[in-house]
């Protein structure tokens, strides 16, 4: 079949034809600001004055005539309101006019669906970069689920805002790139991952107080070495979690040569295949909207005119993927995400050996400082909260030069694979609610509590991995602490919501200060993207 696809969630208008075998033709017309950022109401005026001309090249490129289109398919959303409007009254128009099917498309789900069309990728990791997402994307029975994703800004607008108060119009992230490749000195920036959500505000922040005391190569390099190490480490994690093999690399960031090599390097040293999105696909395009609508009118899915209003901020996670057969995870054990886990005995005990091995794909003293920081903050944080009554695994050694620690092996299992497993987790979760909150009156936040770092031993409950977490932690490191949980539990459980509840009443009960952190809890969700 023939898809003609509209794209213009922001900054580009573009019009792509695709059949069931290739791209047949794209065209763009890209609205560049005056000055300042993206003003909706002009990007909607140069989308509707170039809507036709962009149409009418795609067509004259393909050699097809508006009569031979099968179906036509636009970006939806998420975007910029009067934007999305203008692409959606196109797309009605053109299905009346010419009787055939009209759908609305996912934006990020047009990213990732033509990044796996062209690259061959068939049931990736994907990390998806943009101006306006970053997001990590894996599949999952019929969708596709965030496995993580940014706290506040997307990557690209933190690009895009830095290169503007240097003078660069938009796209920022190509001059970016070239500056920093003449950049070589790390600046210090705020590396902020927590599980596998990224924040990019402080950097950007950081980075900007630079500007003037340092020079825009260095400030560049540091920027981009210090987000792409952020996120291959958060997509390491993902590839561990969901024990995937392949990694797909979508939106208009992937088009970096630096986060490029980054993630290939890093799937060569760790086995994974890795497929870059080809480059003239990255930036936003009507051919990935064509594509993506494509896969879901073939999959049966039909929308009436009346449910094509546009969604400004419609997630990736609401749209029916039956088209990818996505394999159950198998948690892997003897590869931790960022360290290798082996068995091993100390005095006869039967220990676990912990080593935080060299990360080659990141700056040198980027990863060396991570690395000490990380197994510094494990060996404190363990044992805080043993001496506060907290399980956590028994320290036995610990080896700076060798970054490795050597700890109490626990006989166990992990809280994911307890909710898998559909065994009775209930009286789990509830006792879990106490004892997060007994940590965080001990001002002790995890930094990285997912399920996968909560181990059931008989009828304990034990904490491992508190390497990212904080000793005399503020609101709003315990509000991420239970953020993450409860997101991750919709990842694991369809009934979610009950797991959460319980969580949230047990918690209540113990936590002096819960009124302030459910509060910050609630602002947190507000802040994430497109909620
Ligand atoms: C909702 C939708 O409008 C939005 N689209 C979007 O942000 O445009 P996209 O084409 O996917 O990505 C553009 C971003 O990609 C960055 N970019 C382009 N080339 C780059 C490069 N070589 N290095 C780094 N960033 C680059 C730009 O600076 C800009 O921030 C999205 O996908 O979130
Ligand atoms: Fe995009």
């Amino acid at each position: 079949m023939k898809v003609l696809g509209l794209e213009g969630t922001a900054h580009t208008i573009s019009a792509g034809i695709v059949d069931d075998n290739r791209i047949i033709s794209n065209f763009s017309s890209t609205y560049i600001p005056k000055n300042g950022g993206i003003h909706p109401r002009e990007a909607a005026i140069h989308h509707a004055d170039n809507i036709l001309p962009v149409m009418k090249k795609a067509f004259e490129e393909s050699g097809l005539s508006p009569g031979q289109i099968n179906l036509v398919a636009f970006s939806m959303g998420p975007g910029l309101g009067p934007c999305l409007r203008v692409v959606a009254t196109a797309a009605r128009a053109f299905s009346i006019k010419y009787g055939i099917p009209l759908i609305g498309v996912n934006h990020p789900l047009g990213h990732v669906e033509i990044g796996r069309k062209l690259s061959g990728a068939k049931d990736p990791i994907m990390l998806y970069i943009s101006g306006g997402n970053t997001q990590i994307i894996a599949h999952e029975e019929n969708s596709y689920k965030v496995l993580g994703e940014t706290m506040d800004i997307g990557l690209g607008n933190l690009l895009d805002k830095l290169a503007r108060d240097v003078g660069i119009p938009f796209p920022g992230g190509p001059k970016i790139e070239e500056f920093a490749l003449k950049g070589d000195k790390l600046l210090d920036l705020p590396y902020s991952v927590k599980g596998m959500d990224t924040s990019f505000s402080g950097i950007y922040t950081a980075a900007r107080n630079y500007i003037g005391r340092e020079s825009i190569e260095n400030i560049c390099y540091s920027v981009q070495e210090t987000t792409f190490s952020m996120l291959v480490e958060v997509l390491e994690r993902a590839l561990y979690y969901t024990d995937k093999r392949e990694i797909l690399l979508a939106g208009g960031v992937a088009r970096n040569d630096r986060l490029r090599s980054m993630v290939s390097h890093m799937a060569k040293s760790s086995g994974y295949v890795a497929y870059l999105t080809d480059k003239k696909y990255c930036m936003d395009n009507g051919a990935m909207i064509a594509q993506a609508g494509m896969l879901m009118y073939l999959s049966g899915q039909r929308q009436h005119i009346m449910d094509t209003k546009v969604n400004q901020s419609f997630r990736i996670d609401e749209v029916k993927v039956p088209w990818i057969n996505s394999k159950k995870p198998v948690i892997s054990n003897n590869r931790g995400a960022e360290a290798l886990i082996s068995e091993s005995q100390f005095y006869g005990r039967k220990t676990i050996t912990k080593q935080r091995v060299e990360k080659e794909y990141r700056n040198q003293e980027l990863d060396r400082k991570i690395r000490t920081e990380r197994m510094k903050n494990e060996f404190n944080l363990i044992f805080r909260l043993k001496s506060n009554g907290i399980n956590s695994p028994i320290l036995y050694d610990f080896d700076k030069y060798n970054f490795t620690l050597v700890m109490q092996k626990l006989d166990g299992i992990t809280l994911n694979k307890l909710i898998r497993s559909g065994d009775n987790y209930m009286a789990v979760i509830n006792k879990l609610g106490q004892i997060i909150g007994e940590m965080h009156n001990l001002l002790i936040s995890h930094g990285d509590l997912n399920p996968n770092n909560i181990m059931v031993v008989g009828p304990d409950i034990y904490l491992i991995d508190p390497s990212m977490g904080k000793f005399n932690c503020e609101i709003e490191d315990m509000a991420d602490d239970i953020f993450l949980l409860t997101e991750s539990f919709k990842n694991l459980y369809s009934n979610y919501d009950v797991l959460e509840n319980h969580f949230i009443s047990s918690y209540k009960e113990k936590s002096t200060n819960y009124v302030e952190i459910i509060k910050t809890l609630d602002e947190i969700k507000q802040r994430r993207r497109y909620v």
